[in-house]
């Protein structure tokens, strides 16, 4: 089954280690059998102050983005949910016309300007993980979520 949702992340820097990679791939796959799903990768800022990486790789990403964009944004202290709960979070922000928009930050966190811009911060656990493996995380769980939404048997396996 095809849904006509669109979902968008927006993360930093390239996924370096192979085996992310991969996992990444195969659960980025699975989604777009489902849906529309758009990925915009900023890239990562060198600098030596950890503030100046973080505040402009900030900019970068609040450049991209749009008006109909729900930011969701990755933090481990946001909000925690269960599958099903994070599945309903995606089923009524696409049922309302919006985009859900994720954003991982870069190694080094999260600007205070993207924090205050966020519609809702999420946490995938309250340990921190490197932003790769936050993403391949948020991958099968965007993945998992579209499954219950279309009553595919994979959360029950
Ligand atoms: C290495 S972490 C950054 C850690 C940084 N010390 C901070 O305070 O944000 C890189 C990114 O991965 C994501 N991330 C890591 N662990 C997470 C978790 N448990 N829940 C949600 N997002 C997480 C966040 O988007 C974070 O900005």
């Amino acid at each position: 089954m095809k849904l006509t949702y669109n979902i968008k992340i927006i993360r930093v820097g390239k996924i370096k280690n192979k085996y992310f990679y991969n996992a990444s791939k195969l659960y980025f796959d699975r989604i777009k059998n489902i849906c529309n799903i758009k990925e915009i990768i900023i890239k990562e800022v060198k600098a030596k102050n950890f503030s100046t990486i973080i505040n402009q790789e900030g900019k970068n990403i609040i450049n991209k983005i749009d008006k109909k964009d729900f930011i969701i944004l990755l933090d481990e202290k946001g909000k925690l949910f269960n599958s099903i709960e994070f599945s309903k979070v995606i089923d009524n922000i696409c049922t309302q016309q919006k985009i859900p928009c994720f954003i991982i930050g870069g190694s080094y966190g999260n600007s205070q300007q993207i924090k205050n811009k966020a519609d809702l911060l999420i946490s995938l656990s309250p340990l921190t993980f490197c932003h790769e493996l936050a993403y391949v995380v948020l991958l099968e769980q965007i993945y998992r979520s579209l499954t219950i939404i279309i009553g595919h048997p994979y959360h029950n396996e």
